[in-house]
Parts: C-alpha cells; structure tokens; sequence
C-alpha cells in the first residue's frame, strides 16, 4: 500500500434502518497519521458510519477498503486480520464491571495466540500509563473509577492490540472541561508518538481545535465536506456556518490561541 493511499477509503455508502435511509452515496478517505474529526447534526450517522467502518454493522451498499482491502466482501479470517488492527473505544468506555481496569485492557489480548498471562499483564499495564492512568488504576474496578477515569480505560482498552486506526465516539462527552482538554492533547499526542490514524466522532469544537488534523461534516446523508478549521469557517451551508460561527466557536478558537 502506498504512503499516500487512503487507510481508510468508503465509496458510495449506503446504510438504513427499513425506510429510513441514514447514509446515501457517501465517500471518505481516512490518511494515515492524520486525526479526523466527524461532525455533524444530531441524527446525521457519526456513530452508525463509525459502527460500519468498524465492522459492527453491514451496510446496505457501496464499499470500504480498510488497509487496501475489501473490508465488507471478504472471508472471516480475513475480516479478523483487519479488526485486529483497529481499536474501537465507545462513549461510556463499555467496559466489563466485573473485571478489574487489567483484565479490561487484556480482554482484545486473548485473540492472540502465544501471548503468556504475564507477558498480558505487562502489556495491559503498559497501556494503562500511555493512556494516563496512575500505576494503582490496574486493580481497580470500573464502578470505582471516576468518568475520566473510565474513559482512560477504555481507551487502554482500545489500544491493547497496538491498533494502526483507532475509533472514537464523543470521548469528551461528560467530561468537565480541563479532563476534556486533557483528553483532547493524550488523543493528538499518542496519534503523532504512535502514529495512530483516528477516526474521532465528536460535538466538541475544543476537540476539534485541540486534537483533529482534518474535519468531516456529515450533513443531507453523506459527507458534505472535509478540510481544516480553517477550511470549515469559508464552507457555505446553513448547519456549517452556524456551527463554525456561532458563539461556542468563538469561544473554542479564543481558547486555541490562549494555549497555542
Ligand atoms: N439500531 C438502530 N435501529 C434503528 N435506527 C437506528 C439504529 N441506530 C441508529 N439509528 C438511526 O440512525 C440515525 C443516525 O444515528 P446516529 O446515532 O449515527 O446519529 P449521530 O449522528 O451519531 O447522532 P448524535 O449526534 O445525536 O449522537 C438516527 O436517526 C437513529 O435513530
């Protein structure tokens, strides 16, 4: 696969659920190395485009290769070999409440073989602090953890299996705003240390400031446009300038300055 090939590339997406149709002809291209930022109006299909990218739902038509392959027409194994070189962390971490924050993060670990219970054990750990979570957090049970906390693990979760794309969905949402901002710098920091490609659902304007490369709006059923902050100030379309113009965006960009 080229460098400049697409890591991600969708064409002609079509998902519905009976008559309702959430994606028409949508096409997307995921760069590696590059944080993506997904907006868009509530009800436009962040998550459901996320869950089809991800493989947990088939869509109704067109195409996505992921690694230069076709994701959607392929055998099993093969469909495994991809998975497990992407990490998924959803909104509320969707960690197991009876399993200890380790054990969580070793979870994705079992599908390899050879990988001895301590070498397991090390390896959770290790994530657990690249996603800045303090030593202690490891024995500690999700119940016990606070919100940010949580998130934290979910996302150790995600990265057990060192994955090359990484998908998140509104990993700020609930957080108060300096855990959010924290979060927003971890996100854009492992993607230029790891170079991670991310594929980042998201409502956050700080967000898309401090941790995106690139922006993708979803809007009328596919994606209306893509391009840098700056880029989405000049788009002319009712949702984008209000979202792009309005107050919290002015807020968000005053804020970008202050820490630039
Ligand atoms: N399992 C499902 N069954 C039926 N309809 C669904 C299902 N999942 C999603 N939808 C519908 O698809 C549409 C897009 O949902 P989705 O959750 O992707 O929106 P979103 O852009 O992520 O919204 P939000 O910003 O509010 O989280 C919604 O109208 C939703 O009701």
């Amino acid at each position: 696969m080229a460098q400049d090939e697409p890591i991600i590339r969708i064409r002609g997406l079509r998902n519905q659920f009976g008559a309702q149709v959430v994606h028409d002809n949508l096409d997307l291209d995921l760069y590696r190395g590059e944080v993506m930022g997904v907006v868009g109006g509530s009800g436009t299909g962040k998550s459901v485009l996320l869950r089809t990218i991800a493989g947990l739902r088939p869509p109704q038509g067109g195409s996505i290769e992921i690694f230069g392959k076709d994701a959607l027409n392929c055998t099993d194994d093969a469909r495994k070999e991809i998975d497990l070189r992407m990490g998924v962390m959803f909104q509320d971490g969707a960690l197991f409440s009876s399993l200890t924050v380790r054990e969580n993060v070793e979870v994705p670990m079992q599908a390899v073989p050879g990988l001895t219970p301590a070498l397991r054990r090390d390896l959770a750990d290790l994530k657990i602090s690249l996603s800045g979570l303090p030593w202690f957090a490891g024995d500690k049970y999700p119940s016990e953890l606070s919100g940010g906390m949580r998130k934290r693990a979910g996302l150790a979760r995600a990265l057990a299996l060192d994955p090359e794309i990484l998908f998140l969905d509104e990993p700020t949402a609930g957080l108060d705003p300096i855990g959010a901002a924290a979060f927003d710098v971890l996100i854009r920091q492992l993607s230029e240390s790891l170079g991670l490609s991310v594929f980042l659902v998201t409502h956050d304007l700080d967000t898309l400031h401090a941790a995106c490369t690139r922006i993708a709006v979803l809007a009328e059923k596919k994606v209306l446009t893509t391009g840098t902050m700056a880029d989405m100030m000049d788009v002319d379309h009712p949702w984008v300038r209000e979202y792009f113009h309005g107050p919290r965006s002015r807020a968000a960009i005053d804020a970008s300055k202050r820490t630039a």
